[in-house]
């Protein structure tokens, strides 16, 4: 409709771009795994797909995990989030070993932005511990513990996301 305004995506309103390498990454999933290591023990690793699979991955793999799940939740579309559909749900087995509520279990995601995905998957779970490499405040109450906190006006590039490309020099009027 004419003189309405826009609708802006969730990057166009983070405007401030935080691209954080597969080093970087590493590195703060480790820091990470640190942090959990003084909570555990854990029966099980939850993986909230697919941003939460990389990070499950190497906790896992520090802390000796072999049982790993995944919940399924879809809502950005590219940056635009929209309704939270749950494709896939927790398994039965997993479910067991967190005795219905969760206990002893680690849910895992990559970061919480708005916290919506993180409420969802903490109302099945109420019981486990939740941990996000990166949080934005918004999403901050609902995770027990992540490594980096950035503004909610922040959005983070992931390495499996990007690539390497060229970029001008800032004399020639790169940003
Ligand atoms: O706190 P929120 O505002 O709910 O946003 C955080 C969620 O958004 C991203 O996942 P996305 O839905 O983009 O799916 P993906 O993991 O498959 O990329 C991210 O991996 C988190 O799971
Ligand atoms: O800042 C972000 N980066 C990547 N994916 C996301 N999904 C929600 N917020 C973000
Ligand atoms: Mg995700």
């Amino acid at each position: 409709m004419a003189g309405e305004a826009p609708e802006l995506s969730a990057q166009e309103r983070a405007g401030r771009p935080f691209p954080v390498s597969w080093d970087q990454f590493h590195r703060d999933c480790r820091a990470l795994t640190w942090r959990l290591n003084e909570v555990g023990p854990f029966h099980a690793v939850i993986a909230i797909t697919r941003g939460g699979l990389v990070p499950a991955a190497i906790v896992a793999r520090e802390l000796g995990l072999r049982v790993i799940d995944t919940v399924c939740i879809a809502s950005y579309d590219h940056d635009k989030q929209g309704e939270l559909q749950v494709l896939k749900g927790i398994s039965d087995q997993a479910m067991k070993l967190g005795g219905g509520t969760g206990k002893g279990l680690l849910i895992v995601d990559d970061l919480v932005d708005t916290g919506k995905t993180g409420k969802l998957v903490r109302e099945m779970l109420p019981d486990a511990h939740f941990a996000t490499v990166y949080a934005k405040p918004k999403g901050r109450p609902l995770v027990d513990t992540f490594i980096t906190e950035v503004s909610q006006d922040t959005w983070i590039f992931f390495p499996w996301d990007t690539a390497l490309s060229y970029h001008p020099p800032l004399r020639d009027g790169a940003a």
